[in-house]
């Protein structure tokens, strides 16, 4: 039947988020105890949680495997091995390797299958291998970025988790884990450090904890969003665990749509999107934040619209985009590149046909007026 097609990849993935989500709670409960060990540096300089990125995704690449077949499971991920199989990574690996035993020691908590044993460094190297898939136009990918947002996730902000799957290039699964992103948001400038400092001054605060946090998730062509909380450690998850259907925002009045975009300059030109939003009639001030949280907020209609236009030769990846837009597409709204085109998952790890820009809408009215913008504004632009 047609309405079962993927119901288990569904199932699977949304419980695998969140174990992955319940991994970065608990590393993240450690980097605000002081406990900097966590830190670590890309090559590229930008601060992140190495350990962290490396130990979700060997608990996501071991569970998808462990559930479909290590033959059945390709995917597509962040992090290559390179980093962690050098020989002065051992304090990195025997971090990486405790958290992952961690993690999937609570795997039945989420219905799924925790190892017989804890396992070895081989075969934790071995998970995280086996993500070296490069997708394109054939076959299933899942695509995985195990902490989306990580500037976010290190001050103590917004970030994701995000899993998807591609089947002959077209995305048709999406799943976003949003650790920090409240149930009610009343703000999206939401912060965690924050929020603890709030909770230690005050017990009366000790229950929202509960209201920390969710999972969205889509299957493409369903017409349906999904958002389920995410479950304090001592509970069970019981499927579909209070999942409850989201919708875009109706509001298409340029005036009182919130704009939302990446924090960084480095990612987004903030004054290009400045001109195109005064150009339509926005008035609302950008709401900046971390990560696919920014899809999440489109989605669940916290915000109408959002958009990046990186620097000229940078080139989006899939895993910054594919869960995200499927899940905005189910709720209602409209994503394209800034020629107004899908975006293509079909070319490998890069959305390699991109044109300029990608912009995400809670609907078509709002969509096309930025659309316009666009051609009215480029060529006068830096970009
Ligand atoms: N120069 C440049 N331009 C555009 N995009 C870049 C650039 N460098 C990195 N990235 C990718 O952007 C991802 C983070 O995007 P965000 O929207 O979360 O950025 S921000 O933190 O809000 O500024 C980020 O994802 P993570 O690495 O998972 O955090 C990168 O994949
Ligand atoms: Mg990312």
């Amino acid at each position: 039947m047609e309405n079962d097609r993927y119901a288990k990849e569904l199932e699977v993935a949304v419980r695998v988020v969140h174990v992955a989500c319940a991994l970065c709670r608990r590393v993240q409960e450690k980097l605000f105890s002081n406990d900097s060990d966590h830190v670590l540096s890309k090559d590229d300089d930008s601060p992140v949680t190495v350990a962290e990125d490396f130990s979700v995704q060997a608990t996501v690449s071991w569970l998808l495997s462990s559930t479909f077949g290590v033959e059945n499971v390709s995917i597509v991920a962040e992090e290559d091995i390179q980093t962690i199989s050098k020989d002065d990574s051992a304090n990195l690996l025997a971090a990486v390797v405790n958290t992952v035993n961690e993690s999937l020691a609570l795997a039945s908590n989420y219905g799924l299958q925790s190892p017989e044993s804890t396992l070895g460094n081989s075969e934790v190297l071995e998970a995280i291998r086996r993500c070296n898939s490069t997708g394109g136009l054939r076959g299933r990918h899942w695509i995985l970025d195990p902490v989306d947002g990580t500037l976010g996730f290190v001050r103590g902000d917004q970030y994701a988790v995000a899993l998807a799957l591609i089947e002959d290039g077209n995305a048709l699964l999406g799943v976003l884990g949003c650790p920090n992103y409240p149930l009610k948001a009343e703000s999206l400038n939401y912060n965690y450090q924050h929020h603890h400092e709030t909770m230690s001054e005050s017990s009366s605060l000790v229950c929202d904890t509960s209201e920390k946090g969710c999972i969205l998730y889509a299957r493409k062509g369903s017409g349906e969003a999904w958002l389920q909380p995410l479950i304090s450690r001592d509970k069970v998850l019981e499927w579909p665990n209070y999942a409850q259907l989201i919708r875009v925002s109706s509001v298409d009045d340029p005036a009182l749509a919130t704009l939302c975009e990446p924090v960084e300059r480095a990612n987004s030109n903030h004054s290009f999107t400045a001109g195109l939003a005064h150009s339509v009639g926005l008035r609302k001030q950008p709401l900046r934040v971390h990560s696919m949280v920014k899809y999440a907020a489109i989605a669940r209609g916290d915000a109408e619209i959002f958009m990046k236009f990186a620097r000229s030769g940078y080139k989006e990846k899939i895993w910054d985009h594919a869960a995200g837009v499927v899940i905005v597409e189910e709720a209602g709204g409209v994503v394209t590149d800034a020629g107004g085109r899908p975006l293509d998952f079909s070319k490998g790890m890069y959305l390699e046909c991109l044109d300029r820009g990608i912009i995400a809408c809670s609907g078509i009215t709002l969509h096309e007026k930025l659309i316009a913008a666009v051609y009215a504004s480029w060529d006068s632009s830096n970009l």
